[in-house]
Protein backbone atom coordinates (compact mmCIF):
# COMPACT_ATOMS: atom_id res chain seq x y z
CA UNK A 1 0.00 0.00 0.00
CA UNK A 2 0.65 3.43 -0.36
CA UNK A 3 -0.77 5.19 1.97
CA UNK A 4 -1.59 8.57 -0.24
CA UNK A 5 -3.00 5.99 -3.15
CA UNK A 6 -4.99 3.33 -1.38
CA UNK A 7 -6.80 6.05 1.35
CA UNK A 8 -7.64 9.14 -0.56
CA UNK A 9 -11.19 9.44 1.24
CA UNK A 10 -8.90 8.95 4.69
CA UNK A 11 -12.07 6.74 6.08
CA UNK A 12 -11.30 6.17 9.79
CA UNK A 13 -12.75 3.42 11.46
CA UNK A 14 -16.27 3.63 13.71
CA UNK A 15 -14.70 2.74 17.48
CA UNK A 16 -18.56 3.20 18.81
CA UNK A 17 -18.65 -1.05 19.48
CA UNK A 18 -15.89 -0.17 22.24
CA UNK A 19 -18.31 1.25 24.43
CA UNK A 20 -19.29 -2.67 24.66
CA UNK A 21 -19.11 -4.24 28.14
CA UNK A 22 -16.64 -6.55 26.69
CA UNK A 23 -14.02 -3.96 26.44
CA UNK A 24 -11.98 -1.93 29.00
CA UNK A 25 -9.51 0.82 28.53
CA UNK A 26 -6.14 -0.47 27.47
CA UNK A 27 -8.63 -1.42 24.44
CA UNK A 28 -10.21 1.95 23.88
CA UNK A 29 -6.60 2.88 23.84
CA UNK A 30 -5.22 0.85 21.07
CA UNK A 31 -8.49 2.12 18.91
CA UNK A 32 -7.53 5.77 19.87
CA UNK A 33 -3.86 5.86 18.93
CA UNK A 34 -3.68 3.29 16.02
CA UNK A 35 -5.69 4.87 13.37
CA UNK A 36 -3.31 7.80 13.68
CA UNK A 37 -0.66 6.10 13.48
CA UNK A 38 -1.63 3.31 10.50
CA UNK A 39 -2.93 6.05 8.27
CA UNK A 40 0.31 7.89 8.70
CA UNK A 41 2.15 4.47 7.00
CA UNK A 42 3.40 4.95 3.55
CA UNK A 43 4.36 1.56 2.94
CA UNK A 44 5.41 0.04 -0.89
CA UNK A 45 3.10 -2.95 -1.36
CA UNK A 46 4.50 -4.03 -4.63
CA UNK A 47 6.82 -6.56 -3.24
CA UNK A 48 4.45 -8.66 -0.97
CA UNK A 49 8.37 -10.14 0.58
CA UNK A 50 9.17 -6.46 1.30
CA UNK A 51 6.60 -4.81 2.62
CA UNK A 52 5.97 -7.76 4.56
CA UNK A 53 9.52 -7.13 6.41
CA UNK A 54 8.94 -3.26 6.35
CA UNK A 55 5.66 -3.43 8.19
CA UNK A 56 7.36 -5.92 10.73
CA UNK A 57 9.78 -3.29 11.67
CA UNK A 58 7.36 -0.12 11.44
CA UNK A 59 5.11 -2.48 13.78
CA UNK A 60 8.20 -3.28 16.20
CA UNK A 61 9.71 0.37 16.68
CA UNK A 62 5.93 1.74 17.04
CA UNK A 63 5.25 -0.53 20.18
CA UNK A 64 2.48 -2.43 18.35
CA UNK A 65 3.68 -6.10 18.06
CA UNK A 66 4.14 -5.84 21.91
CA UNK A 67 0.76 -7.07 22.11
CA UNK A 68 2.13 -10.57 20.72
CA UNK A 69 3.84 -11.24 23.55
CA UNK A 70 3.45 -11.27 27.76
CA UNK A 71 4.69 -8.54 29.45
CA UNK A 72 7.46 -10.69 31.03
CA UNK A 73 9.55 -10.96 27.84
CA UNK A 74 9.13 -7.24 26.64
CA UNK A 75 5.27 -7.15 26.32
CA UNK A 76 2.63 -4.61 27.08
CA UNK A 77 0.07 -6.88 29.24
CA UNK A 78 0.75 -9.65 31.46
CA UNK A 79 -0.35 -12.19 29.03
CA UNK A 80 -1.58 -12.67 25.74
CA UNK A 81 -4.65 -10.66 25.57
CA UNK A 82 -7.41 -12.20 22.92
CA UNK A 83 -9.90 -8.60 22.88
CA UNK A 84 -5.96 -6.50 22.14
CA UNK A 85 -5.35 -8.46 19.42
CA UNK A 86 -8.88 -8.80 17.89
CA UNK A 87 -8.96 -4.58 17.91
CA UNK A 88 -5.35 -4.28 16.93
CA UNK A 89 -6.25 -6.79 13.65
CA UNK A 90 -9.64 -4.98 13.11
CA UNK A 91 -7.94 -1.61 13.11
CA UNK A 92 -4.84 -2.89 10.63
CA UNK A 93 -6.72 -4.73 7.99
CA UNK A 94 -8.81 -1.56 7.80
CA UNK A 95 -5.96 0.00 6.49
CA UNK A 96 -3.79 -2.86 5.07
CA UNK A 97 -4.76 -6.10 5.48
CA UNK A 98 -0.84 -6.69 4.33
CA UNK A 99 0.18 -4.99 7.70
CA UNK A 100 -2.02 -7.37 9.70
CA UNK A 101 -0.95 -10.28 7.98
CA UNK A 102 2.65 -8.98 9.60
CA UNK A 103 1.12 -8.11 12.73
CA UNK A 104 -0.71 -11.79 13.02
CA UNK A 105 2.09 -13.89 11.73
CA UNK A 106 4.15 -12.41 14.32
CA UNK A 107 2.03 -13.35 17.15
CA UNK A 108 0.56 -16.79 15.38
CA UNK A 109 4.44 -18.01 14.91
CA UNK A 110 5.51 -17.12 18.19
CA UNK A 111 2.59 -18.38 20.14
CA UNK A 112 3.36 -21.87 21.30
CA UNK A 113 6.90 -20.41 22.56
CA UNK A 114 4.00 -18.05 24.81
CA UNK A 115 2.29 -20.48 26.02
CA UNK A 116 4.51 -24.02 26.11
CA UNK A 117 8.15 -22.80 25.73
CA UNK A 118 10.74 -23.14 28.34
CA UNK A 119 12.45 -19.86 30.12
CA UNK A 120 15.48 -20.10 28.01
CA UNK A 121 13.73 -20.35 24.70
CA UNK A 122 11.26 -17.35 25.55
CA UNK A 123 13.80 -15.46 26.67
CA UNK A 124 15.41 -16.36 23.46
CA UNK A 125 12.92 -15.18 20.83
CA UNK A 126 9.99 -14.00 22.03
CA UNK A 127 11.85 -10.07 23.34
CA UNK A 128 13.24 -10.16 19.67
CA UNK A 129 9.58 -10.97 17.85
CA UNK A 130 8.00 -7.70 20.40
CA UNK A 131 10.92 -5.46 18.93
CA UNK A 132 10.00 -7.00 15.07
CA UNK A 133 14.09 -8.19 15.03
CA UNK A 134 12.76 -11.68 14.27
CA UNK A 135 10.20 -12.51 12.27
CA UNK A 136 7.69 -15.33 13.43
CA UNK A 137 6.46 -18.20 11.24
CA UNK A 138 3.60 -21.31 12.13
CA UNK A 139 4.52 -24.63 10.24
CA UNK A 140 1.59 -27.19 10.81
CA UNK A 141 0.11 -27.95 7.33
CA UNK A 142 1.54 -30.53 4.65
CA UNK A 143 0.79 -31.22 1.55
CA UNK A 144 -1.09 -34.20 2.70
CA UNK A 145 -2.15 -32.92 5.41
CA UNK A 146 -3.98 -29.53 5.97
CA UNK A 147 -7.40 -29.57 7.92
CA UNK A 148 -6.74 -33.40 8.94
CA UNK A 149 -3.45 -32.60 11.19
CA UNK A 150 -3.09 -35.56 12.71
CA UNK A 151 -2.48 -37.04 9.44
CA UNK A 152 1.25 -35.00 9.43
CA UNK A 153 4.32 -37.12 8.18
CA UNK A 154 7.06 -34.94 9.05
CA UNK A 155 9.11 -36.73 11.50
CA UNK A 156 11.56 -35.79 14.15
CA UNK A 157 14.20 -37.97 15.69
CA UNK A 158 16.20 -38.06 18.71
CA UNK A 159 19.04 -39.94 17.87
CA UNK A 160 21.03 -38.78 19.17
CA UNK A 161 20.30 -34.65 18.59
CA UNK A 162 16.67 -33.85 17.37
CA UNK A 163 16.15 -33.57 13.67
CA UNK A 164 13.61 -33.29 11.28
CA UNK A 165 12.69 -34.93 8.07
CA UNK A 166 9.67 -33.68 5.84
CA UNK A 167 7.91 -30.99 3.93
CA UNK A 168 5.26 -28.43 5.26
CA UNK A 169 3.52 -26.45 2.83
CA UNK A 170 1.64 -22.96 2.78
CA UNK A 171 3.84 -21.72 5.64
CA UNK A 172 3.00 -17.44 6.09
CA UNK A 173 6.11 -15.58 6.60
CA UNK A 174 7.92 -18.52 4.53
CA UNK A 175 11.11 -17.07 3.33
CA UNK A 176 11.22 -14.15 5.69
CA UNK A 177 10.95 -15.74 9.04
CA UNK A 178 14.28 -16.12 10.97
CA UNK A 179 12.43 -19.00 12.73
CA UNK A 180 9.44 -21.44 12.64
CA UNK A 181 7.44 -23.67 15.05
CA UNK A 182 7.38 -26.94 13.61
CA UNK A 183 5.06 -29.57 13.90
CA UNK A 184 6.35 -32.71 13.71
CA UNK A 185 5.25 -36.71 14.71
CA UNK A 186 7.32 -38.42 17.31
CA UNK A 187 5.38 -40.99 17.63
CA UNK A 188 4.00 -42.53 13.92
CA UNK A 189 1.20 -45.20 15.47
CA UNK A 190 -0.38 -42.21 17.94
CA UNK A 191 -2.05 -39.72 15.76
CA UNK A 192 -2.75 -36.62 17.53
CA UNK A 193 -0.92 -37.55 20.42
CA UNK A 194 2.14 -38.25 18.97
CA UNK A 195 3.07 -34.98 17.34
CA UNK A 196 5.73 -32.89 19.20
CA UNK A 197 6.40 -29.03 17.95
CA UNK A 198 9.68 -27.21 17.86
CA UNK A 199 11.91 -24.43 16.88
CA UNK A 200 13.75 -24.41 13.86
CA UNK A 201 16.24 -21.59 13.04
CA UNK A 202 16.21 -19.92 9.47
CA UNK A 203 19.95 -20.86 9.36
CA UNK A 204 19.82 -24.43 10.14
CA UNK A 205 21.63 -26.38 7.71
CA UNK A 206 18.63 -29.01 6.30
CA UNK A 207 16.06 -26.23 6.05
CA UNK A 208 15.22 -25.08 2.58
CA UNK A 209 12.20 -22.05 2.42
CA UNK A 210 13.28 -20.82 -1.17
CA UNK A 211 9.84 -22.34 -3.09
CA UNK A 212 7.43 -19.34 -2.82
CA UNK A 213 4.05 -19.72 -3.79
CA UNK A 214 1.95 -17.14 -4.94
CA UNK A 215 -1.60 -16.35 -3.72
CA UNK A 216 -4.72 -14.36 -4.92
CA UNK A 217 -3.52 -11.98 -2.16
CA UNK A 218 -0.38 -10.35 -2.07
CA UNK A 219 1.00 -12.68 1.42
CA UNK A 220 4.78 -14.29 1.51
CA UNK A 221 3.90 -17.63 1.65
CA UNK A 222 6.67 -20.59 0.91
CA UNK A 223 7.20 -24.57 1.32
CA UNK A 224 9.41 -25.67 4.12
CA UNK A 225 11.55 -28.52 3.20
CA UNK A 226 13.77 -30.17 6.19
CA UNK A 227 16.11 -32.66 5.65
CA UNK A 228 18.07 -33.87 8.76
CA UNK A 229 17.52 -30.63 10.13
CA UNK A 230 18.55 -29.61 13.45
CA UNK A 231 16.48 -28.36 16.33
CA UNK A 232 17.09 -25.00 18.42
CA UNK A 233 18.89 -25.80 21.44
CA UNK A 234 18.27 -29.43 20.78
CA UNK A 235 14.88 -28.88 22.97
CA UNK A 236 11.57 -29.79 21.75
CA UNK A 237 8.86 -27.15 22.47
CA UNK A 238 6.62 -27.79 25.38
CA UNK A 239 5.88 -31.42 26.02
CA UNK A 240 6.96 -34.60 23.61
CA UNK A 241 4.33 -35.60 22.19
CA UNK A 242 1.86 -32.51 23.95
CA UNK A 243 2.44 -30.45 19.92
CA UNK A 244 -1.60 -31.55 18.76
CA UNK A 245 -3.16 -29.50 21.98
CA UNK A 246 -0.29 -26.92 21.72
CA UNK A 247 -1.25 -26.47 18.06
CA UNK A 248 -5.41 -26.40 18.58
CA UNK A 249 -4.84 -23.87 21.85
CA UNK A 250 -2.37 -21.52 20.24
CA UNK A 251 -5.10 -21.22 16.94
CA UNK A 252 -7.82 -21.00 20.08
CA UNK A 253 -6.74 -17.30 20.43
CA UNK A 254 -5.32 -16.60 16.67
CA UNK A 255 -8.68 -17.78 15.47
CA UNK A 256 -11.05 -15.30 17.06
CA UNK A 257 -7.98 -12.37 15.86
CA UNK A 258 -8.80 -14.01 12.36
CA UNK A 259 -12.11 -13.03 12.67
CA UNK A 260 -11.31 -9.39 14.10
CA UNK A 261 -9.16 -8.86 10.92
CA UNK A 262 -12.22 -10.11 8.56
CA UNK A 263 -14.22 -7.49 10.57
CA UNK A 264 -11.64 -4.63 10.08
CA UNK A 265 -11.98 -5.49 6.13
CA UNK A 266 -15.65 -5.75 5.89
CA UNK A 267 -15.92 -2.44 8.35
CA UNK A 268 -13.39 -1.02 5.38
CA UNK A 269 -15.97 -1.87 2.80
CA UNK A 270 -19.21 -0.98 3.95
CA UNK A 271 -17.29 2.55 4.71
CA UNK A 272 -16.18 3.07 0.91
CA UNK A 273 -19.95 1.60 -0.07
CA UNK A 274 -20.94 4.50 1.69
CA UNK A 275 -18.45 7.22 0.97
CA UNK A 276 -19.79 5.58 -3.26
CA UNK A 277 -23.67 5.87 -2.36
CA UNK A 278 -23.07 9.65 -1.37
CA UNK A 279 -20.98 10.58 -4.27
CA UNK A 280 -22.55 8.67 -7.00
CA UNK A 281 -25.67 10.05 -9.15
CA UNK A 282 -27.79 8.32 -11.34
CA UNK A 283 -31.24 8.85 -12.61
CA UNK A 284 -30.94 12.30 -10.76
CA UNK A 285 -30.23 11.57 -7.36
CA UNK A 286 -27.45 9.57 -5.29
CA UNK A 287 -27.16 6.09 -4.84
CA UNK A 288 -28.04 6.51 -1.38
CA UNK A 289 -31.07 8.03 -2.04
CA UNK A 290 -32.57 4.70 -3.34
CA UNK A 291 -34.43 2.49 -0.94
CA UNK A 292 -32.57 -0.13 -2.88
CA UNK A 293 -29.25 0.96 -1.35
CA UNK A 294 -30.57 1.82 1.75
CA UNK A 295 -31.39 -1.50 2.05
CA UNK A 296 -28.10 -2.86 1.08
CA UNK A 297 -26.17 -0.75 3.21
CA UNK A 298 -28.79 -1.85 6.44
CA UNK A 299 -28.44 -5.66 5.52
CA UNK A 300 -24.11 -5.09 5.40
CA UNK A 301 -24.12 -3.23 8.69
CA UNK A 302 -26.13 -6.16 10.67
CA UNK A 303 -23.79 -8.45 9.15
CA UNK A 304 -21.10 -7.06 10.42
CA UNK A 305 -22.39 -6.46 14.22
CA UNK A 306 -23.15 -10.14 13.93
CA UNK A 307 -20.06 -11.26 13.16
CA UNK A 308 -18.11 -8.80 15.63
CA UNK A 309 -20.60 -9.61 18.50
CA UNK A 310 -19.59 -13.35 18.10
CA UNK A 311 -15.95 -12.18 18.19
CA UNK A 312 -15.80 -9.69 20.97
CA UNK A 313 -17.96 -12.48 23.08
CA UNK A 314 -14.87 -14.98 22.46
CA UNK A 315 -12.21 -13.04 23.12
CA UNK A 316 -13.37 -11.65 26.51
CA UNK A 317 -14.57 -15.67 27.31
CA UNK A 318 -10.51 -16.20 27.06
CA UNK A 319 -9.18 -13.18 28.04
CA UNK A 320 -11.66 -13.43 31.25
CA UNK A 321 -11.55 -17.32 31.69
CA UNK A 322 -15.38 -17.26 31.03
CA UNK A 323 -16.64 -21.06 30.75
CA UNK A 324 -15.15 -24.67 30.46
CA UNK A 325 -11.69 -24.62 27.86
CA UNK A 326 -14.02 -26.63 25.12
CA UNK A 327 -16.87 -23.84 25.33
CA UNK A 328 -14.28 -20.97 24.97
CA UNK A 329 -12.97 -23.04 21.74
CA UNK A 330 -16.29 -23.35 20.47
CA UNK A 331 -17.03 -19.32 20.88
CA UNK A 332 -14.03 -18.93 18.86
CA UNK A 333 -14.83 -21.00 16.33
CA UNK A 334 -18.02 -19.64 15.73
CA UNK A 335 -16.52 -16.26 15.63
CA UNK A 336 -14.33 -17.02 12.86
CA UNK A 337 -17.05 -18.61 10.61
CA UNK A 338 -19.43 -16.37 11.03
CA UNK A 339 -17.12 -13.06 11.00
CA UNK A 340 -15.50 -14.06 7.90
CA UNK A 341 -18.17 -15.53 5.95
CA UNK A 342 -19.97 -12.66 6.83
CA UNK A 343 -17.15 -10.26 6.07
CA UNK A 344 -16.77 -12.32 2.28
CA UNK A 345 -20.80 -11.38 1.66
CA UNK A 346 -19.89 -7.66 2.76
CA UNK A 347 -17.53 -7.14 0.74
CA UNK A 348 -19.10 -8.31 -2.19
CA UNK A 349 -22.04 -6.04 -1.61
CA UNK A 350 -19.64 -3.04 -1.67
CA UNK A 351 -18.27 -4.41 -4.91
CA UNK A 352 -21.60 -4.77 -6.48
CA UNK A 353 -22.51 -1.33 -5.70
CA UNK A 354 -19.44 0.07 -7.34
CA UNK A 355 -20.45 -1.20 -10.58
CA UNK A 356 -17.71 -1.49 -13.27
CA UNK A 357 -15.31 0.82 -10.70
CA UNK A 358 -15.43 -2.09 -8.09
CA UNK A 359 -13.97 -4.94 -10.98
CA UNK A 360 -11.17 -2.40 -11.99
CA UNK A 361 -7.57 -3.72 -10.50
CA UNK A 362 -5.95 -1.10 -7.91
CA UNK A 363 -9.84 -0.19 -6.40
CA UNK A 364 -9.78 -0.77 -2.85
CA UNK A 365 -13.11 -2.95 -2.97
CA UNK A 366 -11.53 -4.81 -5.37
CA UNK A 367 -8.33 -5.34 -3.58
CA UNK A 368 -10.43 -6.23 -0.38
CA UNK A 369 -12.42 -8.77 -2.37
CA UNK A 370 -8.49 -10.91 -2.88
CA UNK A 371 -7.73 -10.24 0.48
CA UNK A 372 -10.71 -11.65 2.33
CA UNK A 373 -11.38 -14.81 0.70
CA UNK A 374 -8.20 -16.69 2.08
CA UNK A 375 -9.38 -16.16 5.36
CA UNK A 376 -12.30 -18.18 5.00
CA UNK A 377 -9.58 -20.99 4.67
CA UNK A 378 -6.61 -20.23 6.83
CA UNK A 379 -6.69 -21.00 10.83
CA UNK A 380 -9.07 -23.80 10.01
CA UNK A 381 -11.26 -23.43 7.03
CA UNK A 382 -14.99 -22.46 7.58
CA UNK A 383 -15.72 -26.34 7.78
CA UNK A 384 -13.47 -27.13 10.10
CA UNK A 385 -15.38 -24.26 12.07
CA UNK A 386 -18.68 -26.16 11.41
CA UNK A 387 -17.05 -29.39 12.95
CA UNK A 388 -15.70 -28.36 15.81
CA UNK A 389 -19.28 -26.44 16.96
CA UNK A 390 -21.13 -29.67 15.44
CA UNK A 391 -19.27 -32.18 17.48
CA UNK A 392 -19.81 -30.13 20.74
CA UNK A 393 -23.62 -29.52 19.95
CA UNK A 394 -24.04 -33.65 19.77
CA UNK A 395 -22.04 -33.84 22.64
C1 LIG B 1 -2.99 -15.69 3.19
C2 LIG B 1 -2.50 -16.92 3.78
C3 LIG B 1 -2.33 -16.88 5.32
C4 LIG B 1 -2.03 -18.24 5.76
C5 LIG B 1 -2.02 -18.38 7.27
C6 LIG B 1 -1.86 -19.83 7.54
C7 LIG B 1 -1.97 -20.14 9.00
C8 LIG B 1 -2.66 -21.46 9.13
O1 LIG B 1 -3.59 -21.71 8.45
S1 LIG B 1 -2.13 -22.48 10.34
C9 LIG B 1 -2.84 -24.07 9.99
C10 LIG B 1 -4.31 -24.16 10.01
N1 LIG B 1 -4.72 -25.49 10.28
C11 LIG B 1 -5.73 -25.71 11.06
O2 LIG B 1 -6.38 -24.81 11.57
C12 LIG B 1 -6.02 -27.14 11.33
C13 LIG B 1 -7.46 -27.47 11.27
N2 LIG B 1 -7.71 -28.73 11.97
C14 LIG B 1 -8.03 -28.79 13.27
O3 LIG B 1 -8.22 -27.75 13.93
C15 LIG B 1 -8.16 -30.14 13.94
O4 LIG B 1 -7.36 -31.06 13.23
C16 LIG B 1 -9.64 -30.64 13.98
C17 LIG B 1 -10.52 -29.58 14.64
C18 LIG B 1 -10.16 -30.95 12.59
C19 LIG B 1 -9.74 -31.84 14.96
O5 LIG B 1 -8.91 -32.85 14.63
P1 LIG B 1 -9.03 -34.34 15.26
O6 LIG B 1 -7.87 -35.08 14.73
O7 LIG B 1 -10.41 -34.87 15.03
O8 LIG B 1 -8.78 -34.08 16.81
P2 LIG B 1 -9.76 -34.26 18.08
O9 LIG B 1 -10.08 -35.74 18.19
O10 LIG B 1 -10.87 -33.29 18.06
O11 LIG B 1 -8.76 -33.88 19.25
C20 LIG B 1 -7.58 -34.62 19.52
C21 LIG B 1 -7.11 -34.27 20.92
O12 LIG B 1 -6.78 -32.89 21.00
C22 LIG B 1 -7.57 -32.24 21.99
N3 LIG B 1 -7.98 -30.92 21.51
C23 LIG B 1 -8.73 -30.64 20.41
N4 LIG B 1 -8.92 -29.32 20.32
C24 LIG B 1 -8.29 -28.77 21.37
C25 LIG B 1 -8.14 -27.43 21.83
N5 LIG B 1 -8.69 -26.41 21.17
N6 LIG B 1 -7.41 -27.21 22.95
C26 LIG B 1 -6.85 -28.24 23.64
N7 LIG B 1 -6.97 -29.53 23.26
C27 LIG B 1 -7.68 -29.78 22.14
C28 LIG B 1 -8.79 -33.15 22.16
O13 LIG B 1 -9.36 -32.98 23.44
C29 LIG B 1 -8.19 -34.51 21.98
O14 LIG B 1 -7.51 -34.85 23.19
P3 LIG B 1 -7.34 -36.40 23.68
O15 LIG B 1 -6.44 -37.06 22.68
O16 LIG B 1 -6.71 -36.28 25.02
O17 LIG B 1 -8.72 -36.98 23.68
Amino acid sequence: MSGALMQPTALKPSTEHLALPFFDATHREISTRLPDWANAQDVNESDDRAACRDWVRRLGDAGWLRYCVSAEFGGTLPQLDSRALVVLRETLAFYSPLADFAFAMQGLGSGAISLGGTAAQQQAYLPAVARGEKIAAFALSEPQAGSDVAAMATQAVEAPAWHLNGTKTWISNGGIADFYCVFAKTDAQAGSRGITAFIVDKNEAGLDDSEHIHVMAPHPLATLKLTNCKVAGNTPLGEVNGGFKLAMQTLDIFRASVAGAALGMARRALAEAIAHARGRTMFGHTLADFQLTQAKLGEMAALIDAGALLTYRAAWMRDTQQGSMKERSVAAAMAKMTATENAQRVIDMALQMHGGLGVMVGSKVESLYRDIRSLRIYEGATEVQQLIIGKAVLQ
